[in-house]
């Protein structure tokens, strides 16, 4: 995954209109965003300089940063920093329900749920909200749920090296929603198990015993 420089207000504390933001990718300027906007306002069928919606392609773009700040994170980086006091721990431990947002790839549309991770350390064990920082550098990308799932757990496996990993998202597809099929209350469901949660049946029932996905609880 390339990364493009990286995003972000220059002063966070100067208002927007004198603030120029830095911009998002070397090879796409602020101007050009803005400009794709101001044609898509214009292809619905609105005037791009109707009072309304003079300031709307600077805001859609500063979306865009917010929304797809992934780009620019390099996850594996949250998972450096081990805690030598817990080292020794080799039980499950498992975080349920960290929220996240996303856009699926194929409408630009949100996909809004939950992630949750189990893992079974071997030595390295992280500081908790990493994992949740994680699931952010993936989810603020455009994205396929299962993709998602697999590179959450792959990042895990990959800098901890533990006995196993579990990651199940829980996602609302608004491409779903919306649009196209209109099916309101569907969630998608999705697993990637390594090591130890695909091999043992035990540690995989305990971790999903854990998270207690579904509507009932
Ligand atoms: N498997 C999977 N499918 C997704 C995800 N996000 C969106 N989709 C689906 O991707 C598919 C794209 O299908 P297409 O037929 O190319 O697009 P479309 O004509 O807009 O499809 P409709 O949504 O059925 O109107 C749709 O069925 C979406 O529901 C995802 O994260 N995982
Ligand atoms: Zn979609």
């Amino acid at each position: 995954m390339p990364t493009p420089p990286c995003p972000g207000r220059a002063d966070e504390s100067l208002p927007m209109s004198t603030a120029e933001p830095p911009p998002f990718r070397a090879d796409v300027s602020q101007q050009q965003a803005e400009d794709a906007v101001r044609t898509l306002l214009r292809w619905a069928g609105e005037d791009p300089a109707r009072e309304g919606l003079l300031d709307t392609p600077k805001r859609v773009v500063e979306a865009y940063r917010d929304w797809f700040s992934g780009y620019a994170l390099d996850p594996d980086d949250y998972l450096a920093r081990t805690f030598e006091e817990v080292a020794g721990y080799d039980e499950l431990i498992v975080l349920r329900d960290i929220e996240f947002e996303s856009h699926c790839e194929h409408h630009m549309a949100p996909i809004v749920g939950k992630a949750h991770i189990g893992y079974l350390p071997d030595g390295k064990v992280v500081g908790i909200s990493k994992l949740a920082r994680v699931v952010d550098a993936y989810a603020r990308r455009f994205q396929v749920q299962e993709k998602m799932t697999a590179q959450i757990a792959d990042c895990i496996q990959r800098v901890l090296n533990p006995r196993g990993v579990g990651v199940v998202i829980e996602g609302a597809h608004e491409c779903m929603t919306t649009r196209g099929v209109h099916k309101r209350g569907v969630g998608m469901i999705t697993s990637k198990m390594l090591g130890s949660f695909r091999e043992d049946a035990r540690t995989r029932a305990e971790f999903l015993q854990f998270i207690d996905v579904g509507p009932g609880r």
